[in-house]
Formats: C-alpha cells, sequence, structure tokens
C-alpha cells in the first residue's frame, strides 16, 4: 500500500541528507514502527509521505501511495490525499484543535467540501462513537477546554479517520497523556485497525511502545534504516548494535530506581557530513572500515559486524 524506495530528502543549508535512502514498506491492515532517537528523521519521513516537507526540501527517490507517486501531485490532489489516502495522528492534540472550535465543527469542516454540511455533522457523531467517547451528541457542541488530553487525542484519531484513509500515520500519538490513558490510546489504536483494515506508520521513540502494537520495525539512525524486521525477532535477537543499544537504554518496570545507562554520545546533526556508518563514533564495536563506507541494509540489517 506504502512504498518508499530510497528516498533522500536534504533540507537547505545542511552538510547531509537529513532522510538518506530510506526504503519501507506497509501494507494494508499492518502496523509498521519507526523507532529511532530525536532527530532520526521519523517525523520528516511522516511529512514526506503527507507531500508536507518544509520549504526548500530537495527530495529524490519515490514515494507510492497504492501506485500513485505521491511527491508530483498537484496541491489539490495533496488536499485529497491526506484525508482518503494518508491522515495523520499528531503528537499534542491541544495543539491539533483550535481551542475556539467547537468538537463537532472541527470535525465537520473535513468533510463539507465533499458532503454537505448536515452529512458532515451526522458523521462528526458517528466517527466519534467509533473512537469510544460515551456522548457523542453533547461532545460535538462542547469546546476542547471540556475534554480530557485522552479525550481530545480521541477527537484527533476521529478526524484522522474521517475520509477512511488507507494508511494512517501516527507520531508520538501518546507522548502527551499519561501512562494510562496511553495504553488507552493504543488500545483503540489496536481495535480500529481490527475493524477497519486500516494500515498505521506507527512513530516512536519508545521500542516497549513499539512492542506492543507494531508487526515489524524499521530501527532509523540519522536518516538511515540500521535494522528492520518482525517486532517479535528484532526484540528477541537485535543484530545491529544501535538497536542493542536502544533496547538496553529501555528502562523497563520492575527496575524501578535502577535507569539503564542511555547510549553513549549524542546522534549528529546536520550540520556535520557523516562518512561511512552514521553510528561508528558511538558504536562499541566500530573498526576502521566503519569509517569508510555506510554499509548497505543486507538481509534487514545495515553493518559489517552483522553481516560478516
Ligand atoms: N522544518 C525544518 N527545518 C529545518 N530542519 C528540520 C526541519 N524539520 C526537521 N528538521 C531537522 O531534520 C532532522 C530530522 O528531524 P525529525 O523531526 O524528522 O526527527 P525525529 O526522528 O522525528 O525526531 P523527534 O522525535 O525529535 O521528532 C533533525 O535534525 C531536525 O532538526
Amino acid at each position: 500500500m506504502l512504498e518508499i524506495d530510497d528516498l533522500s530528502v536534504r533540507l537547505p543549508r545542511t552538510a547531509r541528507p537529513a532522510i538518506d535512502g530510506l526504503s519501507l514498506t506497509v501494507a494494508e491492515n499492518e502496523t509498521v514502527g519507526l523507532v529511532g532517537e530525536s532527530g532520526s528523521g521519523k517525523s520528516l519521513t511522516a511529512r514526506a509521505v503527507l507531500g508536507l516537507l518544509p520549504k526548500g526540501a530537495l527530495t529524490s527517490g519515490e514515494i507510492r501511495m497504492d501506485g500513485a507517486d505521491v511527491l508530483a501531485l498537484s496541491p489539490a490532489e495533496l488536499r485529497r490525499h491526506r484525508t482518503h489516502a494518508a491522515a495523520m495522528i499528531y503528537q499534542d492534540p491541544r495543539a491539533a484543535i483550535s481551542p475556539f472550535r467547537r468538537i463537532g465543527d472541527f470535525l465537520a469542516e473535513i468533510l463539507r467540501e465533499e458532503t454537505g454540511a448536515r452529512a458532515a455533522r451526522a458523521r462528526a457523531v458517528e466517527l466519534l462513537g467509533l473512537v469510544g467517547l460515551p456522548d457523542p451528541e453533547r461532545h460535538v457542541r462542547q469546546h476542547p477546554h471540556e475534554l480530557s488530553g485522552g479525550m481530545l487525542q480521541r477527537v484527533v484519531i476521529a478526524a484522522a479517520l474521517a475520509g477512511e484513509p488507507r494508511l494512517l500515520l501516527a507520531d508520538e500519538p501518546t507522548t502527551a497523556l499519561d501512562v494510562t490513558t496511553q495504553a488507552e490510546i493504543i488500545r483503540l489504536l489496536r481495535d480500529l485497525r481490527a475493524r477497519t483494515r486500516t494500515g498505521m506508520l506507527f512513530i516512536t521513540h519508545d521500542l516497549e511502545l513499539a512492542a506492543m502494537i507494531c508487526d515489524r520495525v524499521y530501527v532509523m539512525y540519522a536518516g538511515r534504516v540500521m535494522e528492520t524486521g518482525p517486532t517479535r525477532r528484532l526484540f528477541a535477537g537485535p543484530r545491529h548494535p544501535y538497536t542493542t543499544g536502544l533496547l538496553a537504554a529501555t528502562p523497563r518496570v520492575g527496575d524501578l530506581g535502577t535507569l539503564p545507562p542511555p547510549i553513549p554520545g549524542r546522534p549528529p546533526d546536520l550540520l556535520s557530513a557523516v562518512p561511512g556508518c552514521p553510528f561508528a563514533p558511538r558504536c562499541p564495536h566500530a573498526m576502521d572500515s566503519c569509517t569508510a563506507a555506510a554499509p548497505l541494509l543486507v538481509d534487514g540489517v545495515a553493518c559489517v559486524k552483522a553481516e560478516a
């Protein structure tokens, strides 16, 4: 359904691409995770799929959604694409919905052009029911401040579902929520997937969360895929030292008081070119050859050590 093929994105006044030769697929009804530290290019990947890259970004490679070339869509086609093909669930619901709009107006606005005002309003009520809100008829008349963060995130999910998209892009959809609400939203996303067959690209820096919901995972670092595979396999036997480091740095319930050490060092910024493997400067297994050329992704892993 979604096919990203050798995508590179370079932002103005930077020394290296923010996305560097990324290939990724999401099939119908599949939930795919994109995980990695802050700045690895996860959000930019989602923006590229929506045709929403920053001004001046130079792209190469292809993004196809059901065969259509996303990077070649006209502005009118892109608007349709963002409602019916790939819809985004944003991180912070309070930033996504204007505080002055009624919930019903916010939802109806997305569909009014296509269905007319009356049908759009009825659909808004239906959508609020679909995402498990208790009293849709009342919620459509309410303003954002009258709902909790978790309820508002359900509204944001309802908005993404309005055009019955083939693919949901969820960018850290639970980061702004407390742990209990986080679990409820994850349950909702899993439940929706079972009911609607929507595919999902789930973006997170939280590996535990990815493990809960994703069928397959791509581990991204400095714009490149370091490792990819079925979630269970990847977590049971990580092969890239970056994946191993991320897993070792993930706090687990039960280990309270003993936070695991993070991976030493920081990801490279966009102002320095990175010859070879971008993780080499932080990698405990780096060899001289690692800084010569970036290893290709072979059999799901981009590491000379793993290939040997
Ligand atoms: N509009 C922009 N202008 C300039 N640089 C940008 C812009 N958007 C992203 N970047 C840069 O591109 C790189 C990738 O950013 P991106 O937001 O995709 O990372 P991320 O993995 O989603 O991280 P986070 O979890 O912090 O959102 C970062 O170095 C970021 O600073």
